[in-house]
């Protein structure tokens, strides 16, 4: 048994994390930390919670977040890891952030990230970045000996599975993809604020951040690896009244292929990664499919007329964009199936 510390416990990837591992037969959770929260029942927070996670929420400085605890979550804003991780590395701990604090290997990777979305540019552990790894398993195998990974941004985990086998299979011009994602609301944290106030969100929809979405780096960052050209694309963020969940329409100029054969493509890149399935375009797909798991839904489609890729990709930003991912790499960091409480369909409708 392994014991874990969320640390935003308080926030949608904090109970994310919760419900999981009250769930997982190998991890008891040790420490829930937070901020505004300190002193109240993790239950008292989540009622959904009552009788399955009554454990009190602890301030930062509270002793009992120093004691040693196997593996760590940060699901806090960016800045937040940064600045005790290294800390808890050196107690022996494994350490799992949601932010952009350990997406890039390298203090100029991390400046450029920053400064495309107006942070400091100046990493406050520089020295634990050649040690992180980009935690998307699809991408980067992930195993025991990982002690420190960056979980990825939930879009950028729709727009890299679902852009990865053409930019690798070389199908497409790499300068002319075009990603254009809806996500639900939760992708904006549990604070409230004027633009996510309900008449705001209810029955509206809006682009946002054209001038540079943070997401933007890591997506051409990570296809780029798998290309002999660098990668650009244009991204476009928007937010749609559901829950939770995010659809990307993908799109890039292909090379002549068939529909059929980009399929063949995608279903071979993918064949081991249990939680993509691919399907063509004939099958009815929509975000219901993905809600409550950890699955990507890949529907591939070539619109032969305009010789453009499209791939449409579903997945439920809080799961395989935020906390089932991050789960999925905890078990691949411990030595455990990395389904462990992750392969399950969900719940329909
Ligand atoms: N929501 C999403 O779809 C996704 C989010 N992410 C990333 O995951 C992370 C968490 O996001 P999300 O769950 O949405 O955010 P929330 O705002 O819902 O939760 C963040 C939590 O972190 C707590 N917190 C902030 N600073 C500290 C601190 N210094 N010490 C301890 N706790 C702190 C907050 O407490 P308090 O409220 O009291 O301030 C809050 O409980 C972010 O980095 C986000 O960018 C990544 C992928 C998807
Ligand atoms: C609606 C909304 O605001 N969504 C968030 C998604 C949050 C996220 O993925 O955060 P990271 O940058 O840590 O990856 C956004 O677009 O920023």
């Amino acid at each position: 048994m392994i014991k874990a510390k969320i640390v935003g416990a308080g926030g949608y990837g904090g109970v994310g994390i919760t419900e999981l591992l009250l769930k997982h037969p190998e991890v008891e959770i040790g420490c829930l930390v937070s901020l505004s929260d300190t002193g109240r029942k993790m239950s008292d927070v989540f009622p959904h919670l009552r009788g399955f996670c009554d454990e009190v929420i602890v301030s930062p400085d509270d002793p009992k977040t120093r004691e040693l605890y196997d593996v760590v979550f940060y699901s806090t804003p960016d800045g937040v890891g940064m600045k005790s991780a290294a800390a808890e590395l050196e107690r022996g701990a494994k350490v799992i952030d949601y932010s952009g604090d350990f997406r890039f290997g390298t203090a100029d990777r991390y400046a450029e990230y920053a400064n495309f979305i107006g942070l400091d540019p100046v990493h406050k552990s520089p020295e634990l970045l050649p040690n992180t790894e980009y935690g998307l398993p699809e991408l980067h195998p992930i195993d025991e000996s990982h002690r420190l990974v960056g979980n990825p941004g939930c879009f950028a985990v729709s727009c890299i599975l679902g852009l990865a086998p053409a930019v690798a299979a070389g199908i497409i011009d790499p300068k002319s993809i075009i990603a254009d994602c809806k996500t639900g609301v939760s992708g904006a944290g549990k604070k409230p604020n004027a633009a996510f106030h309900y008449p705001n969100r209810y029955d509206n929809m809006n682009a946002y951040r054209l001038a540079g979405h943070q997401h933007t780096v890591e997506v051409e960052q990570e296809l780029s690896l798998l290309s002999q050209e660098q990668v650009q694309m244009t991204f476009t963020a928007q937010v749609v009244p559901v829950c939770r969940g995010i659809m990307s329409s993908l799109y890039a100029s292909l090379h002549g292929q068939k529909a059929n054969e980009v399929v063949e493509i995608y279903r071979e890149y993918h064949k081991n990664n249990r939680f993509v399935r691919v399907q063509d375009a004939g099958t009815p797909a929509s975000i219901a499919d993905v809600r409550g798991t950890n699955y990507c839904n890949l529907t591939v489609d070539a619109d032969e007329r305009n010789n453009r890729l499209r791939v449409i990709s579903h997945i439920d930003n809080l799961m395989k964009g935020q906390a089932g991912n991050a789960l999925q790499n905890m078990n691949l960091m411990f030595g455990f199936d990395s389904g462990t409480t992750l392969a399950n369909p969900g719940q329909y409708p």
